[in-house]
């Protein structure tokens, strides 16, 4: 690839002499990175226009090429064209080297030389100015003089050069403290991020580069003419330098490295993960009409978009939620129409339906509709699950596509609709009902709780402590909504919140109630403003705090207006600043590989195990400007544990790492090791688990249905990717769960206790996280970070 720069520029060669060879060194310094969409560009420093003598050697006129990004997090502007400045017409040309995606743009005028004509006279400028500093610089006339004997070395062609040295002709012997200024130079060679970064270009992938450096580096020291060996030490260990001898080091890595450069080079090709769009050939032959229904909480957009999914004849609901797509499953079949319900766990198909509440994951890509709607279509930012919007948008069939959510993603739907051709039509909401912030708050005393409120806490331990200081200190009574209840369960409690015959006027809830159910709420109250975010404290992000609150008031219940505010005083300028705050504008999407593209990428690394390709492909990945890699470090951590599960195929592994599992539960990942181990072995996989008799006494026996159901619902989960044979208990499961569901239920309402640690150790499960250890490092690092969590002080001392 370097040699086709070399020839196209050789070809191009029309430049003054001077020009032409001046341009041969800056040449490689105009890299595109392959897997980064940045352009990085540098240029030769005798083509920096009027340096001054004091920053002869400082960084200061090099221009900094961004770190590489894996995820492509470095923003930017996407597809960069493959083109090559052509110095002469100053046009972009295009040229191609095979199959490799090059790019390398070249703009003088960047550097204060006119891009066409009276660039010579710029360039020469440029050089007065230079050889000016070599002669009069720092170092004085001496230096001046002696620098001459070494300077011409600069504007040498690489290739010349570099066949110079291999011949051995011009190795000249170094003395002692040439040798050491020469090897501090490839040291910082080494430490270059722009070196390495650039050396991506001919596929040097970062983990090799140190080694390329280091071979490079014995080469240099063997075959240095004595020329060039000055100019360096000259140069010191600089910027400069590494300018200097890249485009030489490229040359040697062509010549030494073609197995290296070939093996990154396809690693890199599957692990392609640009242009998203065209992964969707079929949804890409239609025109779809997409309709973006635009605006804040409550304000009417799900319900629009669900009408226009009532009134089609075959159509697809996609929740964020299994909890909401239920309720749509629920309240479209009691309006008369068919409708199927399809999450991970559930599969309801109602005969003659056409139409269907899924969960966003569980899209068909390949069923035609009349209309789909996607809710909370915000989420295709979310970092863990965004890939699943983005998917959906990108990928479904059908003739007219209504996206629900805030104003965050508009503008990147905007650019992704004009990636795929369909036309967008926008539609904009406002509020039914107006938010309220009630700036008394409530003073720091659960006392002024009153009859509709909905206290958000960010904890479950949390939110049993202010359930029981509000049962304790008042006539109220709590129902209690958090992600780790299965969906059955919230609603249950929700109804019972809801329903004004009863005594279960409070609410006390984690940030799972900002989505979904539609509550009776008259005040959210902010029990803090920060949470857990798995490694600390961190303040709650505002436009979570927005759709929280946003809660309040819904159009329907009995509140005229919509009020928050805060139980203590000091986060009331917090919930204010979040409220005020416009939605972000998002510039970047998740994004995610299917099985198929890590089977390819896997097919390059056969000695690697299942999270190391993960993790590799998450270094070699190529993504566009608009998109990021979902995070995943979540199923690095089961593929982990199921390293040495034997008899599984790779696409075993696969779909196990993506089973609804808490992590940071041991019990729910001891049995989730099982389930794979039955596998492996192609043994039926079975329950193994009783059933407690009675609702929970303790916390300890909530948490432990709670778990339960965890381990229930992963099952089912399970079965829906696997084959009945494999598991073959699903009717004797689906009784369970709904079993520990009203368990569950049953508990909550007589749960007056003071909350456990969900990870307090007894004796079993702490042999249950040494099993689930294995000798992995990051499984036993989970299990620990999960103890050492410092909580936020307790309430009940603050209270007492
Ligand atoms: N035109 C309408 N007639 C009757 N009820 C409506 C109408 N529009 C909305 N609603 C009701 O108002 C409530 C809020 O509407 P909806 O859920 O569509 O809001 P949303 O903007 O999607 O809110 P969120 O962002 O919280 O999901 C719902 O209970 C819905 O049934
Ligand atoms: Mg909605």
């Amino acid at each position: 690839m370097a040699r086709g720069l070399f020839h196209l520029c050789t070809r191009k060669r029309t430049l003054s002499k001077l020009q032409a060879l001046l341009f041969n060194h800056s040449q490689f310094h105009t890299f595109q990175n392959p897997l980064s969409p940045i352009s990085t560009r540098f240029s030769n420093p005798l083509l920096r226009p009027r340096f001054s003598q004091s920053s002869r050697l400082t960084g200061e006129r090099f221009r900094p090429a961004r770190p590489f990004s894996a995820s492509g997090d470095e923003g930017g502007g996407g597809e960069t064209p493959i083109s090559e400045f052509d110095a002469d017409c100053g046009k972009n040309i295009d040229f191609d080297l095979g199959n490799e995606v090059t790019s390398s743009i070249y703009s003088f005028s960047e550097y204060g030389v006119a891009a066409n004509d009276g660039s010579n006279l710029e360039i020469v400028d440029s050089l007065k100015e230079c050889s000016s500093i070599s002669s009069g610089g720092d170092n004085g006339d001496d230096l001046g003089k002696k620098s001459e004997e070494f300077l011409h070395v600069a504007s040498r062609d690489p290739v010349e050069l570099y066949g110079e040295m291999c011949s051995g002709k011009r190795g000249a012997s170094l003395d002692r403290s040439e040798v050491e200024v020469l090897r501090e130079v490839c040291l910082w060679f080494a430490k270059s991020g722009w070196a390495s970064n650039q050396a991506l270009a001919i596929y040097i992938g970062l983990s090799f580069f140190p080694t390329a450096v280091h071979k490079f580096q014995r080469f240099l020291m063997k075959n240095c003419p004595a020329d060039v060996a000055k100019y360096l030490v000259y140069l010191g260990p600089s910027h400069e330098a590494v300018n200097f001898l890249f485009p030489i080091f490229v040359e040697f890595c062509l010549e030494n490295f073609p197995d290296e450069i070939k093996r990154f080079r396809n690693m890199v090709e599957s692990a392609d993960l640009t242009k998203p769009h065209t992964w969707f050939p079929f949804a890409r032959a239609m025109k779809r009409k997409i309709i973006y229904h635009c605006g804040p909480t409550n304000s009417g957009k799900t319900y629009n978009a669900l009408q226009r999914f009532m009134e089609a004849k075959k159509a697809i609901y996609c929740s964020p939620l299994r909890l909401l797509a239920m309720e749509v499953f629920d309240k479209v079949n009691a309006k008369g129409i068919y409708c199927s319900l399809l999450t991970g766990q559930e599969n309801k198909r109602v005969p003659f339906s056409d139409h269907i509440a899924c969960t966003v994951e569980m899209a068909s890509t390949q069923e035609l509709y009349d209309v789909a709607v996607i809710d909370e279509i915000q989420m295709m930012a979310d970092p863990n699950r965004g890939y699943a919007w983005t998917r959906a948008l990108l990928g479904l069939k059908a003739d007219e596509i209504h996206l629900c959510g805030d104003p965050s993603v508009v503008d990147i739907v905007k650019k992704i609709c004009q990636d795929t051709g369909d036309g967008l039509y926008e539609q904009n909401y406002e509020r039914f009902k107006p938010l309220v912030v009630e700036a008394k708050t409530l003073l720091g005393n659960l006392e002024n709780i009153r009859s509709g409120d909905c206290v958000v806490a960010f904890s479950r331990r949390e939110i049993f402590e202010v359930k029981l200081a509000i049962e304790t200190q008042t006539k109220h009574r709590c129902c209690v909504i958090y992600g780790a209840l299965p969906p059955e369960t919230r609603r249950q409690q929700a109804s019972l919140f809801n329903d004004q015959s009863n005594e279960y006027d409070v609410l006390v809830a984690s940030d799972a109630v900002g989505m979904g159910l539609n509550l009776n709420i008259r005040r959210v109250i902010f029990n803090s403003l920060s949470k857990y975010n798995g490694d600390k404290m961190v303040p709650v992000p505002a436009s979570q705090v927005k759709q929280i609150a946003g809660r309040a008031g819904r159009r329907g219940c009995l509140y005229p207006d919509g009020l928050a505010t805060t139980l203590h005083l000091d986060d009331l300028d917090y919930l204010i600043e979040c409220l005020k705050q416009p939605f972000d504008n998002v510039k970047k999407v998740g994004l995610f590989p299917y099985y198929e593209q890590i089977e390819l990428f896997a097919g390059q690394l056969p000695d690697l195990t299942f999270s190391q390709i993960l993790e590799k492909f998450g270094e070699s990945c190529r993504l566009d400007g608009s998109y990021f890699l979902c995070q995943h470090g979540h199923i690095k951590k089961i593929a982990n544990m199921l390293e040495r599960v034997q008899g599984l195929s790779l696409e075993d592994r696969f779909q196990f790492c993506f089973a609804p599992v808490n992590v940071r539960e041991p019990k729910a990942m001891h049995h989730l090791l099982r389930y794979a181990t039955s596998l492996g072995q192609k043994l039926p996989v079975n329950v193994a688990m009783g059933m407690p008799k009675s609702s929970a006494r303790n916390d300890a026996e909530l948490l432990d249905l709670e778990t339960r159901h965890q381990v229930l619902s992963m099952y089912l989960w399970l079965s829906n990717q696997f084959d009945e044979k494999t598991f073959p208990y699903v009717k004797k499961v689906e009784t369970m769960v709904s079993e520990v569901a009203h368990l569950l239920g049953e508990s909550l309402v007589k749960a007056n206790w003071k909350p456990e640690s969900r990870n307090k150790g007894t004796q079993k499960t702490e042999k249950i996280e040494r099993q689930l250890e294995t000798g992995s490092a990051v499984q036993l690092q989970t299990v620990k970070r999960g103890m050492d969590y410092s909580r936020p002080q307790s309430l009940t001392k603050l209270y007492k």
